[in-house]
């Protein structure tokens, strides 16, 4: 018996759900400077005022450095964060990171976001290497997984490549091999929220490379990355979708090509 040929299904389009990692609901973050302007910043100055029966300081500035910011962040997304000196992209990441508190709207996360650079908790005096272990261990890994990993995480850095540099204390280290020490060591893990800032922009080329491609990595293990940079081409190399802050205000958020070309257009950067 001859069976009728079937017509070819269209291909079944799976899409992924967007799983929600970080919310940003109407955020405001405010600086209060004490002794603005007036040269009374200094340890006397501030003790005379804590001694002072006058509650009020007439020389307290606030400074608002983020102005009702609202945002969804997915699994899997990486987002630049865009937008001239000053403009609170690192004062956005670091309430994220839960280190500064917002003035009033609120942020919600999906596990705990880690700021690099901050919550790797890196010792001056101490060896590299020991400095590997310790922010390993710090990250919440196990002594073996630290070390099954530790020559994993110095190769990455390349802080080796010209000499046993990882054995010398860190206070020896280039602001560039320190930089590129802590961003080893925090890409190490795989993170639920992993913020970048500026990491991209020390090192070389190659130490450019190694890390955009495991910022790539981290995505596809289904984590989210936030990169603060004012290198336009790491955020076109990195991230699709990009906000663009310009004195604490969100000015954008889309992808990132059309949101770099309105920045460059407005910049000519
Ligand atoms: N600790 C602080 N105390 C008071 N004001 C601050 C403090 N940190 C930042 N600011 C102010 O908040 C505003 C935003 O600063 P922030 O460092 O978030 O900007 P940014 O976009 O990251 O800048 P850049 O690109 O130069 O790193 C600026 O006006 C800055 O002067």
């Amino acid at each position: 018996m001859a069976v009728a040929e079937q017509p070819a299904l269209p291909p079944v389009q799976v899409s992924r759900p967007m799983v929600p990692t970080v919310i940003v609901e109407d955020v405001n973050i405010v600086y209060t400077v004490y002794g603005a302007g007036t040269g009374k910043g200094s340890a006397s100055a501030a003790l005379g005022r804590m001694l002072s029966k006058k509650r009020r300081s007439t020389n307290v500035r606030r400074v608002h450095a983020v102005k009702n910011v609202s945002f969804t962040a997915y699994r899997g997304e990486a987002i630049g964060i865009i937008g001239s000196n000053g403009s609170g992209k690192s004062t956005l990441l670091r309430a994220i990171a839960g280190l500064l508190p917002p003035e009033s709207g609120r942020i919600y996360t999906d596990g705990q976001p880690s700021l690099l650079g901050v919550n790797a908790a890196l010792m001056n005096d101490l060896t590299g290497g020991t400095n590997v272990v310790l922010g390993g261990l710090a990250m919440g890994m196990s002594r073996e997984e630290v070390r099954s990993r530790y020559k994993g995480i110095v190769d990455f850095s390349g802080i080796n490549e010209k000499g046993d540099f990882i054995s010398l204390p860190m206070r020896t280290y280039s602001s560039g091999m320190a930089a590129r020490l802590r961003f080893s060591i925090a890409a190490a893990k795989d993170h639920d929220v992993l913020m970048i800032d500026e990491a991209l922009a020390t090192g070389d080329r190659a130490f450019q490379r190694r890390s955009e491609e495991r910022i790539r990595e981290l995505r596809k293990e289904a984590g989210t990355v936030f990169l603060v940079s004012h290198s336009n081409k790491s955020i076109r190399d990195t991230c699709e979708r990009s906000i663009w802050l310009e004195h604490g205000v969100m000015l954008m958020d889309g992808p990132t090509e059309d949101v770099l070309a309105a920045y460059e257009a407005k910049t000519g950067k």
